[in-house]
């Protein structure tokens, strides 16, 4: 379990203080307009960027008290811009984090729809490809140390990961996130523009604007139309569903 015990950055950016808890086997959502501090929350809640007001704990413990290794087996983050550095053919780089073996390796390419481009250079790949290729390493990373401890679990925290796909390649990795929520007990948390597809896939969602949370809850709660129309300064239209959050589409 990921908890926040008034988290939260004074230094630009800065992250007013966050409370909550996000569970095994639940998607969380995270999104908001530009420059909300969507991606400065995720770097706090991967600990790559430190809590400058109260902790943020993993499994009871401060991020700040695990060592690089341990934390590296329990929580992967796919950030928005990940430089690859090198020309890795596929199938190494999606080891380079940890590697499961070569069943579970096959499996991770397989739901990644990779495996024909295994010994592709990345650099090679389209942007959506590439994309996939790099959640395909976080699962790879988590599934080592999964393998080596024997248990599941396990956070992943992914910076807009469906940008660069199409549409069916976005129904597709959001239905393994969910799935590995549900079958894995992972806690994932999700960076997500696309707020249909927050409302189809998430099981909560935290809207963000100007640093702060200003909304918690389930989709239906949150993704109210109007809030999100004064949140994006944008004119939408939304299509009711009943006992749903709307659809919702910018009007002409
Ligand atoms: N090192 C920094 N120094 C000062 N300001 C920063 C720094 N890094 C980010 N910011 C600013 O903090 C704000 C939040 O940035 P962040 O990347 O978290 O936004 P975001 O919600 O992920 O936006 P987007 O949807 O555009 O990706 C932005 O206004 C950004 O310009």
């Amino acid at each position: 379990m990921l908890s926040l015990h008034h988290a939260g950055l004074i230094d630009a950016p800065s992250l007013s203080p966050l409370h909550g808890e996000v569970t095994p086997g639940e998607v969380l959502a995270i999104v908001g307009p530009n420059g909300a501090g969507k991606t400065t929350l995720l770097t706090m809640l991967s600990g790559f960027r430190h809590s400058q007001l109260g902790p943020v704990t993993l499994d009871g413990w401060s991020l700040d008290a695990w060592t690089p290794e341990a934390l590296a087996g329990r929580r992967a983050l796919v950030a928005q811009f990940e430089p690859t550095g090198f020309d890795w053919p596929v199938r190494d780089l999606v080891v380079l984090s940890g590697d499961p073996g070569e069943a579970a390796v096959a499996e991770i390419m397989g739901q990644l729809e990779l495996a024909c481009l295994a010994e592709r250079g990345v650099s090679s790949l389209s942007g959506g490809e590439r994309q996939r290729v790099m959640v395909a390493r976080a699962l790879c990373q988590l599934a080592a140390a999964r393998r080596d401890h024997d248990r599941d679990g396990g956070l992943l925290l992914l910076d807009e990961p469906t940008s660069a796909l199409d549409l069916g390649q976005q129904q597709r990795m959001m239905r393994l996130l969910r799935r590995l929520a549900v079958e894995r007990r992972m806690a994932v948390v999700c960076v997500l523009h696309d707020l249909n597809l927050a409302a189809t896939y998430a099981d909560r969602v935290w809207l963000m604007a100007a640093g702060k949370r200003v909304a918690n809850g389930t989709p239906r709660q949150v993704l109210e139309t109007d809030r999100l129309a004064l949140t994006y300064r944008a004119d939408l239209m939304a299509l009711d569903r009943e006992g749903e959050s709307p659809w919702l589409a910018l009007r002409p």
